[in-house]
């Protein structure tokens, strides 16, 4: 099966199934996500970078969202990440037919938005949503929390859990299921709530934002929700959480613009990256690969002072730039 056919075969007929029923109370999910957070340490890791433009197009989901998107803008998007080797494109239900056409027999995947961007659809409209998008070949479903059940002064765990794990009952894997968190909207705490919610739920993904709302991603969240991810998969492994049995990614989404806002985002630990800028990006590193050709080149070091240095040489003059 190629990545952007229907992940099921009978994806057309395939009638959603019942809602899940609810797995804690809202006071036990209370409690796990405070022991959660009592025991989570954000990492100061960093992770290791790819540089080559075509190892860094496989983390870049190539997103066009904007309501007034036209079908010959959607063809472009998806040629370009064609030619780039992209990971998916990340488009809205109604271009996700166009997307899978415009891109049957290439290894780039199509992914949905669902519930965007409020996030505040009840779960029947979800569901729907995310049936269509699978019918239509959709192999990714990037789903926005309805963050104002979580940020209530009691929130609403139940809820977002049954919502959660009813979706990822009617799109199991290897649907890639994404939680966008609009990261933007809550706090520290909550944001680590969501990540229990998401692991428990056997998400793939958490995200930081749709793009839409508020600031985009930010080094911070990126960090807290790798951190949350490591721990709830090893509580998994431990028998003593919720963690999913595989080990929850990171997507960070919002206001990524070049490669150096992408860059700091892998160090960060995201192993994904949804971004409008995906050519501009490209084009920044073959750039800095033809400056490296002209006889400059890089460095990259990890010493106490200095985090990393790019040797340049024009005219015979050697420069030094901290990046
Ligand atoms: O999901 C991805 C975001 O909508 C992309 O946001 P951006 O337009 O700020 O790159």
């Amino acid at each position: 099966m190629s990545a952007n056919q229907p992940p099921h075969s009978a994806a057309k007929d395939l009638i959603p199934p019942p809602t899940m029923t609810a797995r804690y109370t809202n006071s036990e999910w209370a409690a796990r996500i405070k022991e959660t957070e009592k025991s989570l340490s954000i990492s100061k890791e960093r992770h290791p970078v790819p540089r080559r433009p075509e190892d860094v197009a496989k983390f870049i989901d190539h997103t066009l969202l904007k309501l007034d998107a036209t079908g010959a803008q959607i063809d472009g998007l998806c040629a370009e990440a064609r030619n780039e080797g992209f990971k998916t494109v990340c488009v809205r239900l109604n271009f996700v037919a166009r997307a899978v056409s415009n891109l049957r027999g290439s290894p780039v995947g199509v992914a949905c938005v669902i519930g965007f961007h409020e996030g505040t659809q009840d779960l029947t409209e979800k569901i729907k949503e995310a049936h269509a998008a699978l019918s239509a070949g959709a192999t990714e479903l990037d789903i926005v929390l309805n963050h104002p059940l979580l940020t209530l002064p009691s929130p609403s765990y139940e809820e977002i859990y049954v919502e959660l794990a009813s979706l990822r009952n009617l799109a199991p894997s290897p649907v890639c299921l994404k939680l966008i968190l609009e990261t933007s909207q809550l706090s520290p705490q909550q944001i680590t709530a969501a990540c229990v919610l998401a692991s428990a739920a056997r998400f793939d993904f958490v995200k930081t934002s749709t793009g839409f709302n508020g600031r985009g991603a930010s080094e911070e969240d990126v960090r807290r929700m790798s951190s949350a991810a490591a721990l709830l998969a090893a509580n998994e492994r431990d028998g003593a959480g919720e963690g999913g049995a595989a080990r929850m990614q990171v997507k960070a989404s919002g206001g990524i613009r070049g490669w150096e806002d992408c860059r700091r985002m892998l160090e960060c630990g995201a192993t994904r990256i949804g971004t409008s800028s995906g050519v501009w990006i490209m084009r920044e590193l073959r750039e800095r690969e033809k400056d490296a050709e002209k006889g400059g080149g890089w460095l990259v070091g990890r010493g106490r002072e200095l985090r990393g240095c790019i040797l340049m040489r024009r005219l015979g003059v050697l420069r030094w730039r901290v990046v």
